[in-house]
């Protein structure tokens, strides 16, 4: 329910608005059908004599009922046209303003449930859930004004023949029970085609990253292509016809029951209960003037129908986007000297793998090395240890003071990293776009990392980020140098590059770092370079296994 309480957060007056509007055209425009059967009756009596006029060349039969039906065609016009108008505008706010919720909800919930849920179901609740509810919002005014419209009819059917009111009361019941089933129906393939979606999107996802493996293996493209492209597509493609199909039977079905109430009361129902001439008119009249709002009653409910669905599946991700809890106008902690993890454990939600416990130390000054086969559960500790991970128990401290939900935000401003799926930003965020000393030594930076040739750092960030893996690497680092952080992370940064720049990396630019007295960690494989490091930590299925402190503090910074 989390949602509908967001809904109606943002627009309750529009709502209610559009909503009084609605009403007041279904009133309006119930009002026409008696006008109108007046007015024939009038004709038929010729009771309309002396009351004809010549209204712009037009003569015109009853003058006065004729301009109170011109006006209540211009009212009914107004009402929807500002009923409709209203939701519009609300229905837009509330798709912008709940997206920038969802977008705040996302910064602000906890990475491994963000991990868990995926971009695929993130980018269909942004798009597809949110635009369906905005869809089934729009229909909702077209729903009230059609059942208002109904009401007032049936009533005035009250009017004319109480009897032939419940004859239709009963038809109506028995055409609304049997309605629910194939709405059911249709419901469910909408549920399934909507669920088929998220997949679909899974695939497009694979499809787009996934190119090169897919271009250069025949048998994963075939496989890829139709066990999951393919019959994502067929999925989603077959559930949305057969919802469709049996939303258009229903509603034909809906449509063919106002004939069939019609019929029976033309050839049946007159041969065993009284009615009169001009009563039978009026009731097949008003009966056939029903069969317009009944239609569009009737399309309007796909689109509510899969407004619902879509709101179901958005307060799902809504309360699966678990919120952090922290405290975030958190002054930046800076003034530690050493942090230490004290009995640290992470255990997965989704798989048995957990890291620890875990007691280690890291001070402003050192450099430390993580070393591990694939697996060992270096990335899960660095995600521990940069405070991207809450521990499942245990406790990280910086010099005496815990790390806990009403700092954590403090220290994290103190922390720069670089995994394996870094992304590159445009702009380096402590650097302001009018300050040109520092843009200039930016670019001195980008030259010294042999980048001038591709790359220019200006006013509006880096002049390109399309560049190989390594060279956005360097680009990150330099981004990593000017952001002048406490503690650096490092996973597999040397990864990418060419023998020189990682030589350069682990002799010059990693001592350049501790000799500012920042806390560097570095998961590394390039044992050729453990000398560098003034401590190694080695991981083995979650646990640290070894500590080995290197004594030697003599290498050069650049
Ligand atoms: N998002 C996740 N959800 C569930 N389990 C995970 C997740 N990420 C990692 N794991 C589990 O944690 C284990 C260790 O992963 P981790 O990435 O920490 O290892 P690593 O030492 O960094 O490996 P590599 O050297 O290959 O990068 C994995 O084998 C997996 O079982």
């Amino acid at each position: 329910m989390r949602v509908i309480k967001e809904i109606t957060k943002y627009a309750p007056n529009s709502i209610f608005v559009s909503l009084v509007f609605g009403g007041l055209a279904g009133v309006v425009y119930t009002g026409l059908i008696p006008i109108l059967l007046i007015g024939i009756e009038d004709l038929v009596n010729a009771n309309q004599s002396g009351n004809t006029a010549v209204v712009l060349g037009i003569q015109v039969s009853n003058v006065a009922l004729a301009g109170l039906f011109l006006a209540l065609c211009f009212a009914i016009l107004i009402f929807r046209v500002l009923s409709q108008t209203i939701l519009l505008k609300a229905s837009f706010l509330f798709a912008t303003s709940f997206r920038k919720k969802l977008y705040e909800k996302v910064l602000a919930s906890k990475l491994d449930k963000l991990e868990d849920t995926g971009s695929a179901r993130l980018i269909n609740a942004l798009t597809t859930d949110i635009n369906n509810i905005v869809a089934g919002g729009q229909s909702a005014p077209v729903l009230f004004i059609n059942l208002i419209t109904i009401f007032g009819m049936l009533m005035y059917v009250w009017v004319v023949n109480s009897a032939v009111f419940y004859f239709l009361i009963i038809a109506l019941l028995i055409g609304v029970v049997t309605y629910q089933i194939p709405l059911i129906l249709a419901g469910n393939y909408f549920t399934r085609s909507r669920e088929w979606r998220d997949k679909l999107q899974a695939s497009f996802e694979a499809l787009s990253y996934g190119t090169k493996e897919l271009k250069v293996n025949k048998t994963l493209r075939q496989d890829f292509f139709q066990s999951e492209l393919l019959k994502a597509e067929e999925k989603v493609k077959d559930y949305s016809t057969k919802s469709n199909i049996v939303y258009s039977i229903t509603g034909n079905y809906g449509e063919m029951i106002c004939f069939l109430v019609i019929g029976t009361v033309v050839f049946a129902y007159s041969n065993y209960q009284q009615i009169s001439n001009s009563q039978l008119i009026s009731v097949v009249m008003i009966m056939l003037y029903l069969t317009g709002p009944i239609a569009a009653l009737l399309s309007a409910i796909p689109s509510i129908m899969q407004a619902a669905i879509s709101y179901r599946k958005l307060d799902i991700l809504y309360d699966e986007l678990q919120s952090e809890g922290f405290a975030v106008d958190v002054k930046k902690q800076t003034s530690w000297q050493t942090l230490q993890l004290r009995d640290v454990v992470y255990q997965y939600e989704k798989s048995p793998f957990f890291v620890g416990p875990v007691n280690l130390s890291i001070s402003k000054g050192e450099l430390v090395f993580l070393v591990g086969g694939n697996g060992s559960g270096k990335s899960t500790l660095s995600k521990l240890t940069s405070l991207f991970y809450k521990p499942t128990s245990g406790a990280l401290y910086f010099d005496d003071v815990q790390v806990e939900d009403a700092n954590v935000n403090g220290f994290r401003q103190g922390i720069f990293t670089i995994f394996t799926d870094y992304y590159l930003f445009k702009k380096i965020g402590s650097i302001d776009e009018n300050d040109h000393q520092e843009i200039n030594e930016v670019n001195r930076l980008i030259a010294d990392f042999e980048l001038a040739h591709k790359v220019e750092y200006t006013g509006s960030g880096f002049s390109q980020t399309s560049l190989s893996d390594g060279q956005r690497k360097r680009l990150a680092l330099i981004s990593a140098i000017y952001e002048d952080k406490e503690l650096y992370l490092f996973d597999e940064w040397a990864a990418d590059q060419d023998p020189e720049f990682r030589e350069r990396f682990y002799r010059h630019i990693l001592p350049m770092l501790r000799a500012k007295n920042k806390a560097v960690l570095v998961v590394s494989h390039d044992d050729r370079f453990f000398d560098v490091a003034d401590k190694l930590i080695f991981m083995e299925t979650g646990q640290v296994i070894e500590q080995r402190e290197h004594q030697h503090r003599n290498l050069n910074a650049s």
